[in-house]
């Protein structure tokens, strides 16, 4: 007989999609994670929160996960009111899985004044209090920098994973067809955070010059010539750093370029810049573009070519079941 699940996962009402995916997941030896979907997300006629969690004596002596999603400062008030409250509980331990990390590239000072969102950010989730077992662990994807760590007290255990295994499961599938795949990054940050990953793949290395809104990215290391391409970064917003590498990697004679990014943050609709139905000059045309859904609104975007979407759920997952050791 399957052993009942200790693990309780709670999510908020926009990872309601990717938490049931989880949950309906199952690991070697491992009792299925139990989904509890009574959470209310209401509002006060104010817009402030009115939050209710129905049969809160469930979490009792539990381990408690909770799915968030930070895509929107609107969301943070009501899921950090939420985390704080469930150690509360009586719960055993406390996972706040956050799969985008918004502020991360706001961590760097360069002219006094600057206020590094990145640390603020980092302040509040180190306020979780503590659970029967000790500190929360904090589960974030491809976050900006590894550093950032630093930023949480010891108050918290903050869990820097990585999304970039699911990337390289598609890129593997198409190495057996024996396409010339090289990876190409469009920046310092991204090849100082991603290159170990790669083993295996010859890489491209870029930088990139920020005018403006404006991006200029020339090649330091690598040619793109006669290969098939895959640009890799952490994330993207306007889409120009992913743009003007694929064009500078098609001018340098790529036979294919696809990208990929694990956080498809696209404020204000970029990503439809990317669509193939609405290719215009000085736009990239890409063979693939592949996300994960950190984000709540990838699931939709992936509905669309060239999008497609690497799920985090198998990854949250397995990492759940052993960092909580059951
Ligand atoms: O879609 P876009 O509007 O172009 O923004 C996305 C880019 O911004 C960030 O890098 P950043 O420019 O901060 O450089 P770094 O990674 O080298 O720190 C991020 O890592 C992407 O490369």
């Amino acid at each position: 007989m399957e052993k009942e699940s200790n693990i309780l996962l709670l999510c908020h009402a926009s990872t309601l999609e990717l938490g049931r995916k989880i949950c309906s997941l199952k690991v070697e030896n491992c009792p299925k994670i139990k989904l509890h979907e009574e959470v209310s997300w209401e509002k006060f006629p104010d817009g402030f929160p009115n939050l209710f969690i129905q049969d809160v004596d469930r979490c009792i002596g539990k381990h408690v996960v909770f799915l968030g999603s930070f895509h929107s400062p609107k969301v943070i008030f009501e899921q950090i009111s939420l985390v704080y409250a469930l150690p509360r509980s009586c719960v055993r331990s406390l996972t706040f899985i956050l799969p985008y990390f918004p502020t991360g590239t706001m961590e760097r000072i360069d002219t006094e004044g600057q206020v590094a969102t990145a640390s603020t950010m980092a302040r509040m989730l180190s306020a979780i209090p503590l659970s029967a077992m000790g500190p929360a662990q904090i589960m974030i994807f491809d976050i900006h920098v590894l550093q950032e760590r630093f930023f949480f007290t010891d108050n918290v255990l903050p869990r820097l994973q990585s999304a970039l295994p699911r990337l390289l499961q598609e890129l593997n599938k198409l190495k057996s067809e024996n396409l010339n795949i090289k990876i190409a990054f469009p920046d310092e940050g991204a090849h100082k955070r991603f290159r170990d990953h790669f083993d295996g793949f010859a890489i491209i290395r870029c930088i990139k010059k920020r005018n403006g809104a404006k991006r200029e990215v020339s090649i330091v290391d690598g040619s793109p010539n006669n290969c098939h391409i895959v640009i890799v970064d952490d994330l993207i917003m306007t889409g120009g750093t992913v743009n003007e590498c694929a064009l500078l990697m098609k001018k340098s004679g790529a036979s294919s370029v696809s990208a990929y990014v694990t956080h498809a943050v696209f404020p204000a609709d970029s990503w439809k810049d990317f669509l193939t139905e609405n290719h215009q000059e000085g736009r990239a045309a890409l063979d693939n573009f592949w996300i994960t859904d950190s984000i709540p609104h990838a699931r939709e975007i992936s509905n669309h070519e060239p999008f497609k979407l690497l799920s985090l759920a198998e990854s949250i997952c397995r990492s759940l079941h052993k960092l909580i050791l059951v």
